[in-house]
């Protein structure tokens, strides 16, 4: 299986959720055990996702030693969760529950430990099902990026895809 981030050259249309919170308020955790956003998880990133304007998300991540790869370095997986967790967040401005089905991560400079990672996202198109979005990463300056990615998420019915892994499924989002 080999698939790429191939934006589509029109998107169908979108529009904001009219649930979806003002821009600054944050964006309820989807789930209380998710790695990335969960309050509850053992380990886990607990990234609080932020709406911004339109179809944009925002969140804030310090960089701690458990999260290193290294040495002095966040580890490139850690980066990549954090990706994910602010890209799948995102489809929820347009409404969509997603999969992560492709994710390409882009690593231009070496994050130190102990440094604030800013990280937005933004939809950029919709085709069916799939929701094509990009994220970058910056420590401060958004003209200086230390990471970037695109990402394919594919729109689920949320309770059915996750039947069969668990029975509490209702507790996701949207
Ligand atoms: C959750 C709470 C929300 C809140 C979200 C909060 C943030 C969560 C962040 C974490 C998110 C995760 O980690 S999710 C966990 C990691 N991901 C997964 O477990 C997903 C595993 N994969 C799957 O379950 C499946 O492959 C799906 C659902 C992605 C697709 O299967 P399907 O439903 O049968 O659909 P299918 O017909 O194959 O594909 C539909 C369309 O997507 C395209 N497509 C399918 N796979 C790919 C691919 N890898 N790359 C490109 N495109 C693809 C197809 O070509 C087709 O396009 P076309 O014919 O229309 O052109």
């Amino acid at each position: 299986m080999e698939n790429a981030f191939d934006l589509p050259a029109v998107s169908d249309p979108m529009s904001r959720h009219p649930k979806i919170p003002g821009p600054g308020e944050p964006i309820r955790l989807h789930h209380s055990l998710c790695y990335g956003c969960g309050d509850d998880a053992p380990i886990g990133l607990r990234l609080k996702v932020i709406a911004g304007e339109g179809f944009t998300v925002s969140a804030q991540m310090v960089v701690e030693q458990w999260m290193q790869g290294g040495p002095g370095v966040i580890h490139g997986g850690v980066l990549t969760a954090a990706f994910d967790e602010i890209l799948g967040t995102a489809p929820l401005t347009i409404g969509a529950p997603v999969v992560t089905a492709h994710l390409e991560v882009d690593f231009a400079k070496p994050i130190p430990l102990g440094s604030t990672l800013h990280l937005d996202a933004e939809v950029l198109a919709k085709e069916r099902r799939k929701v094509f979005v990009r994220a970058s990463a910056h420590l401060g300056d958004p003209e200086n990026p230390v990471a970037t990615a695109h990402s394919i998420f594919v729109e689920i019915d949320l309770k059915k895809h996750f039947a069969a892994y668990r029975d509490d499924a209702a507790q996701s989002r949207p």
